[in-house]
């Protein structure tokens, strides 16, 4: 484990210039020889020092506070965090619990606080102002730092459904990607128009975003209604509006859905509800439903295979609504009923309400304004966030070929991060470090 900063007084200033602004004078201000800034000749942030945190004034009435022991954990300077690996290398145990700066400073990139490292050494570190800010918990922030530009939609999204160009996506520039994975981002969905109906070239879109994840039903699929696979995908029914998946402990992130063919026959039309959408109503409607479904968790399986058996883990499942721990915001959408297993596990006290809940949910689900049917074609596939959309399709007969993949959710949002670190977020390297490669101040590291 990596000791605490070394011993010799290290300033993460790599080959900065050190701020003109030093203009300020530090007194020491108490018998421990704590100094904080006094006279400031700039209109950097004030910064002061008590027993236990920093505090920031931004501006008068605007104050953050930062623990001592919680900035020294977020050093980020080469001894303290890998520039490379972007790894924590201090060893957080070996700072002590009562650590307080030596003196702190406002300079035109950051703050600057010297720390005690030994009786006669000391460990310098530097924030960025935009990272304190974007890291404030004390006070936590008002909105919700996700600033996702989310749009919920309802049977409306047919008339300018998201759609990018094949051509665009697979193009050179990454540019065409970014913008195919922002819909996806943003509507929960894109058609992408222009595709080879191959499967060789429904593969190699895929690819495009991530590895593809393979499961039982194989690495890149093709089905028809032939039931070669356990499941009534694999048949001619209707399958009402769900997510795929609710069996696994970690349902994919994305799905892509090409329709290669259909003939001698009619109907397969292609569903899609925005779960969030619909979500967002019943918790304005039905707030105590709402919050049932976000609580009950609901057992699904896989077992039309007789090789496999697939349950989550815990086997009782996960509720429909997966709400974000700390923003209590919705994250995930978790429903298919033919999928479900036997709800085993409900108080009783709670079973009446919870097929009210159930009731509630799928008649808002199958409500004309939630619905968008589409009629896929061959060179158009459809991708689908299976975290947020439901999707479905109506019975069909005749001979029906579809093809594509599933992407794992890590995947397809670890692509989505490198692509926005590429073309939304302006540069983040300070001056502390080299200018190249992913910053260590970059967003959520
Ligand atoms: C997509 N593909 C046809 C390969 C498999 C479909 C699996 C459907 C399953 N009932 C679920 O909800 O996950
Ligand atoms: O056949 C379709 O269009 C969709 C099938 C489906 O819902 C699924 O594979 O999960």
């Amino acid at each position: 484990m990596h000791p605490i900063a070394p011993a010799r007084r290290f300033i993460c200033t790599g080959n900065r210039k050190l701020a003109t602004a030093a203009t300020q004078s530090v007194i020491p201000s108490n018998e421990l020889g704590y100094a904080q800034q006094n006279d400031k000749k700039d209109d950097f942030p004030t910064a002061n020092i008590d027993d236990r945190k920093v505090s920031l004034m931004w501006e008068p009435h605007n104050w953050s506070r930062f623990h001592h022991v919680w900035l020294r954990d977020h050093c980020r300077c080469p001894d303290c965090f890998h520039p490379i690996t972007k790894q924590r290398l201090v060893n957080t145990f070996d700072i002590p619990p009562d650590i307080k700066p030596i003196n702190v400073r406002s300079t035109a990139e950051g703050l600057e606080v010297t720390w005690p490292a030994t009786a006669t050494e000391t460990h310098s570190s530097f924030y960025p102002w935009f990272w304190l800010q974007e890291n404030t918990y004390d006070p936590s922030p008002r909105n919700s730092r996700n600033t996702d530009e989310r749009v919920l939609w309802g049977s409306r999204i047919a008339n300018s459904p998201p759609t990018v160009t094949h051509q665009d996506v697979m193009g050179s520039s990454d540019h065409g990607l970014y913008k195919y994975l922002s819909n996806v981002d943003k509507f929960g969905f894109c058609l992408v128009t222009g595709v080879p109906a191959t499967p060789e070239a429904t593969e190699q879109l895929s690819e495009r975003i991530g590895f593809i994840r393979e499961t039982q039903y194989g690495k890149f699929w093709e089905f028809t209604a032939d039931l070669s696979k356990g499941d009534t995908a694999y048949t001619t029914m209707a399958l009402g509006a769900h997510t795929d998946n609710t069996y696994f402990t970690d349902p994919c992130g994305l799905q892509l859905f090409h329709l290669l063919s259909h003939t001698e026959g009619t109907g397969g039309a292609t569903l899609l509800v925005d779960g969030f959408y619909v979500a967002s109503i019943l918790k304005e409607l039905h707030p105590n439903l709402y919050a049932l479904l976000a609580r009950v968790p609901v057992p699904a399986h896989a077992a039309g295979e007789p090789s496999a058996l697939y349950r989550p883990s815990p086997p009782t499942g996960y509720p429909t609504l997966r709400l974000d721990a700390v923003s209590d915001e919705l994250v995930q959408v978790r429903w298919n009923n033919d999928d479900r297993s036997v709800m085993s596990h409900l108080d009783p006290s709670l079973v009446e309400d919870w097929y009210k809940a159930i009731r509630m949910w799928n008649k808002l689900l199958t409500s004309q304004d939630s619905e968008y049917w589409i009629q896929l074609t061959p060179g158009t596939v459809l991708t689908v966030d299976n975290h947020r959309v439901l999707h479905g399709r109506s019975a069909f007969d005749g001979k029906r070929r579809v093809c594509g993949a599933y992407i794992g959710v890590d995947e397809y949002r670890s692509k989505l991060a490198v692509l926005q670190e590429k073309f939304s977020s302006g540069s983040r390297l300070t001056s502390h470090e080299p200018s190249v490669g992913r910053s260590v101040w970059s967003p959520s590291l």
